[in-house]
Formats: structure tokens, sequence, C-alpha cells
């Protein structure tokens, strides 16, 4: 959530086009009871999260075994059985060769018609298979559900001591920004 709110400060345009989906979908009303269809019919913070765990990965990498000898499709490249692989989430999500301008906060990225043009990019914030993270829904439904409460009636500016280019701290589970992310927050 730090990375996301970031970027919506950083992007204000973007910030306002996902405060008047959020009055769309959940009413201006402060009163108003989301449901969990609302969050369901929110379809642009969807992509804003996605966008969010695109850039800022949050679990960087994950590591399986190779349990079967595997010959990787279209090389002659053979993983041996017993080889320890690691997959580089989120050096796949900031490669060039599958994001035009990796670096630029873009959630048309997933957009309807990105989508259809880029199938094979690859995108797997939470892991992939059978050991993916068990925690998926339940996260998204949480980052859905602080949007509404934190957008909905309040704009974020960057405050001047949150650094322009954000930099990473490693943490043993996911990544985090490095230093106070500060906002300037009006109603
Ligand atoms: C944005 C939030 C989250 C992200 C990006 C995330 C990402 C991940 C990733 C990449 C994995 C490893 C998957 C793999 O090896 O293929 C994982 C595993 C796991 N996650 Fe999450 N996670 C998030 C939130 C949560 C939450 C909220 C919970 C619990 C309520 C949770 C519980 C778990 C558990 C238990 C595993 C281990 C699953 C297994 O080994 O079978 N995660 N997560």
């Amino acid at each position: 959530m730090s990375f996301l709110m970031y970027e919506m400060a950083r992007h204000p345009d973007i910030q306002e086009k996902t405060r008047r989906e959020i009055w769309e979908v959940c009413k201006y009303d402060p009163e108003y009871k989301v449901t969990y269809e609302d969050l369901h019919n929110l379809k642009y913070c969807d992509m804003i999260i996605n966008e969010t765990l695109r850039i800022h990965t949050s679990v960087t990498e994950v590591r399986r075994m190779c349990t079967t000898d595997y010959q990787v499709p279209g090389t002659n490249v053979t993983i041996q059985k017993g080889t320890f692989v690691l997959i580089p989430i989120w050096a796949l999500h900031n490669d060039p060769d599958y994001y035009e301008n990796p670096k630029e906060f873009n959630p048309e990225n997933f957009g309807e018609e990105k989508k259809a043009d880029r199938k094979n990019a690859p995108f797997f914030p939470f892991g992939e298979g059978i050991r993916s993270c068990i925690g998926m829904r339940f996260a998204l439904i949480q980052m859905k559900l602080a949007m509404v409460k934190y957008l909905k009636h309040f704009k974020y500016e960057l405050n001047s001591k949150t650094p322009k280019d954000i930099q990473y701290e490693a943490s043993p589970v996911a990544i985090e920004p490095k230093g106070n992310v500060l906002f300037d927050i009006k109603k």
C-alpha cells in the first residue's frame, strides 16, 4: 500500500481517475457501506493494484527444486532433476522485452487492449502453481478496501521529505520503501 499510495501521489491525474471510479461504484456518500460486489466492480482500481505489484513486486523471487529433468521449450537447455531454480519475478516484471518503458507507472498495462497485445508478458506477483500465495484473494480485497477508504475523500501529494525516486529496502519477506513515505493530505 505504501508503494501504491506513493504512485497515486506522484500521478495526480491517475489519482483523480481512481477517485472518480470509487465515487461511481461506491457512491460519494461517506456513510455508504461498501459491498463485496462493489469491490469486484472497481476495475480501474484492479489496474492500479496490478501496475503497483508489477513495478514494485513485493516478493521479488520464488524458488523451486526441479523434480524431473525438464527441457525448456524452444531451446536445447535441460534443467536436471535436483537443480535449485530461482525465478526472478521483479526482474521479469521490469524487463523492457515484455513491458514498454517498464519504469513508467502506467495502469493501462493492465487495460483490456494492452493485455490482449502482450499475452505472453509475465505477471505473477503472487507466484504460480500449487504453492502460489494462499492469501492472494484476501490481500487483493484488503488493498481495494483500503484504496476506497484512503482515496474517497482525501487527496494525496508527496511530502517534500519523501524521495522523488523511491529506493527499496530488503526485508526477510518482501521489499519495503527505504525511509518514510510521507504525504501531504488534503480533504
Ligand atoms: C500483496 C500481498 C501479497 C503478495 C504480493 C504475496 C506474494 C506471495 C508469493 C510470491 C508467495 C510465494 C508463491 C510461490 O512460491 O509460488 C506467497 C506465498 C504465501 N503467501 Fe502471500 N503474498 C501476499 C499476501 C499474503 C497474505 C495477506 C497472506 C495471508 C493472509 C499470505 C500468505 C501466504 C502463504 C501462507 C504462502 C505460502 C504458500 C505455500 O507455500 O503453499 N500472503 N505469497
